[in-house]
C-alpha cells in the first residue's frame, strides 16, 4: 500500500522503533467484525444460531471477528432483521466506553451511519433516550434506516448542527458521545481512496472542527455527565491535543480512566503541547498492537456544580389522535398485536404517520427530525398500514398471525426480492414475517397468498 509520503515520515518521526511494525500492519489482511443486538439476542444465544464462523473480540463482550473471505454476513437474513450491525472492530470498544445505563437520556452527535448508535441504544432500555443526530441529510438517512433495522423505539433521528442543538439543550444529556468528524487514518486500510484526501493541513482543519464541535457538545452536558469523544485517526493534533485544549478551556472537563488492556495502549503525554499527564488515561488502539483498524478515545466527566441540571426542557406534547384515527390504530393493534404496550409513550403524528416517541421524550420542536422514535405505521382510508419499523422493533410473541420463515430454506430470498409467498392458512389480513423466529417484514395474506411488504427500496435485486 502507498501511504502518503508526508504521513510516514510524520509517523516515523511519531513512532520510532515501533513505525515498522504499524507500517507492516497496513500489509496484512483487515479484521472484520460484527456486533450482536442484544434488545434480540444474547452472546449465547448468538454462539449456538451464528451461521458464521466467528471469533470473540477480546475488548467488546457482544462483538465477534469474522472471516470475510469465508462469510458475507451483510446478505445473511440475519443482517436483514437487525441481529447484528457489522462495525471495525475497535470501533466497538467506544460504544463499550459511555457506561450508559438504564434510563440515560444520550445524545450521539456525529450518528451516521449507526455503528455506536445502535450499540448504545440497546444499553439504556425502554426508559433510556438516544438522540442520534447527523448533520449530513443523506448520511441522516441511512443512520436512520440502521435505526430502524435494529427495531430500536428509544431512539429519535435528528438531522441538525451541533450548534443548534446546543442552544436547545443546554445542560441536559447525561452523556454524550462526540465521534468526530476526522482525517481518517485508521480508514487507509479499509479505503485506500482516503488517502487521497490526505494532507497535513487537511489533519489541523479537522483539529478545528473537532474543538468547535466538542464545545457545543460541552454545552449540552449536564453537570456530573459524561462525554466520549473518539476518532478514527492517528494524529495527535486530532487526539491528545484535541483534548488538551478542551480541557483548558473548560477545566470543570476531568479525563476518566479508561482501562486498558488486550493491546489498548494509553495516550502520551509527550504528544501534548504542555505535557498533559492525564492525557495516560486516554485510549489508543493500533492496528499492529490488536486487530482492528484502530481507534483513539478520551473519557471526560463535568464537575457536579450547585447549579442543577437544566429542568426547564419540557417532555414533548403527544398529538391527540382523531377520533378515526383511535378507532383505526386500535383495530390494527386489537387484531395484530399482542401485549404491545404503550403506556406512558406519546403518539406523535407528522401527516398521516403515526409514531410512537420514546418515554422522557424532551420538547423536539424547531428540531428538524428525521425519525421521531418508532414510526408504527401509516393512516390509510378506514384503515391502519403497519410500517417495516413496528415489524422490527417487535418479537415473535407480539406478533397475532406469524408466517415463520427458515435460513435454511431459500424461501427468505424471495421474501427480501419482494416476492409473494404462499401459505396454506386461511387468514386473512396482515402476517408478521419472521426468519428462524425473528421478525423480518409484514405481509398481507388473502387466499393462500402472502403478498408482500417488504419495503421496496430494502430488496435485493437478484
Ligand atoms: C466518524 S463519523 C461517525 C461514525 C458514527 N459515529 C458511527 O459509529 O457509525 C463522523 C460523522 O460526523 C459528521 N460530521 C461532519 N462534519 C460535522 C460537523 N461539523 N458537526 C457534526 N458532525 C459532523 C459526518 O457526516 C460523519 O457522519
Amino acid at each position: 500500500m502507498n501511504l502518503p509520503i508526508d504521513f510516514k515520515e510524520k509517523m516515523l518521526s511519531l513512532l520510532g522503533d515501533e513505525a515498522n511494525d504499524f507500517f507492516d500492519s497496513y500489509t496484512e489482511k483487515r479484521a472484520s467484525g460484527l456486533r450482536i443486538n442484544t434488545n434480540k439476542l444474547d452472546a449465547n444465544n448468538w454462539e449456538q444460531i451464528s451461521p458464521f464462523s466467528i471469533e470473540n473480540i477480546p475488548f467488546v463482550p457482544t462483538g465477534y471477528y469474522f472471516n470475510e473471505k469465508e462469510d458475507q454476513p451483510g446478505k445473511h437474513p440475519y443482517h436483514s432483521a437487525g441481529l447484528f450491525y457489522i462495525q471495525e472492530p475497535s470501533a466497538m470498544f467506544v460504544g463499550e466506553q459511555l457506561d450508559v445505563k438504564a434510563g440515560d437520556h444520550v445524545l450521539d452527535l456525529c450518528a451516521a451511519p449507526g455503528g455506536k448508535s445502535t450499540h448504545i441504544a440497546t444499553r439504556i432500555g425502554e426508559n433510556g433516550f438516544l438522540m442520534s443526530n447527523e448533520i449530513h441529510p443523506k448520511r441522516a438517512k441511512a443512520l436512520s434506516e440502521n435505526i430502524e433495522r435494529f427495531g430500536l423505539a428509544n431512539t429519535v433521528v435528528t438531522n441538525e448542527t451541533p450548534e443548534r442543538l446546543s442552544k436547545l439543550y443546554p445542560n441536559y444529556f447525561d452523556k454524550i458521545l462526540v465521534d468526530a468528524p476526522c482525517s481518517g487514518e485508521g480508514m487507509f486500510r479499509k479505503d485506500p481512496e482516503a488517502m487521497k484526501y490526505w494532507s497535513q493541513q487537511h489533519v489541523e482543519q479537522c483539529a478545528n472542527k473537532q474543538r468547535e464541535i466538542l464545545s457545543y457538545a460541552y454545552k449540552m452536558l449536564k453537570p456530573g455527565g459524561t462525554l466520549v469523544y473518539s476518532t478514527c485517526t492517528f494524529s495527535p493534533e486530532e487526539n491528545e491535543q484535541t483534548i488538551e485544549a478542551f480541557v483548558q478551556e473548560f477545566p470543570d472537563m476531568d479525563i476518566i480512566p479508561i482501562h486498558h488492556s488486550h493491546g489498548i495502549q494509553p495516550g502520551k503525554i509527550e504528544w501534548t503541547k504542555n505535557q498533559l499527564k492525564d492525557i495516560v488515561h486516554t485510549a489508543r488502539l493500533w492496528p499492529h498492537r490488536l486487530r482492528g483498524e484502530g481507534h483513539f478515545v478520551a473519557k471526560l466527566r463535568k464537575q457536579s456544580r450547585l447549579e442543577e441540571a437544566n429542568e426547564s426542557i419540557q417532555l414533548q406534547a403527544a398529538t391527540k389522535l382523531s377520533k378515526v384515527q383511535e378507532r383505526d390504530w386500535n383495530d390494527f393493534k386489537q387484531n395484530n398485536l399482542i401485549h404491545f404496550n404503550t403506556d406512558g409513550k406519546a403518539f406523535f403524528v407528522f401527516k398521516d404517520q403515526l409514531f410512537l416517541l420514546p418515554r422522557q421524550c424532551p420538547q423536539l420542536k424547531g428540531v428538524h427530525l428525521v425519525r421521531a422514535g418508532l414510526h408504527l405505521g401509516v393512516f390509510k382510508k378506514n384503515r391502519f398500514e403497519p410500517n417495516h419499523a413496528l415489524a422490527l422493533a417487535l418479537s415473535i410473541k407480539q406478533g397475532k398471525h406469524v408466517h415463520d420463515l427458515s435460513s435454511k430454506n431459500e424461501e427468505w430470498l424471495r421474501y427480501l426480492r419482494g416476492e409473494t409467498l404462499k401459505t396454506t392458512g386461511n387468514h386473512r389480513g396482515w402476517v408478521l414475517i419472521t426468519i428462524d423466529q425473528f421478525p423480518l417484514g409484514w405481509s398481507k395474506e388473502a387466499n393462500g397468498i402472502l403478498k408482500n411488504f417488504y419495503p421496496k427500496g430494502l430488496r435485493l435485486l437478484s
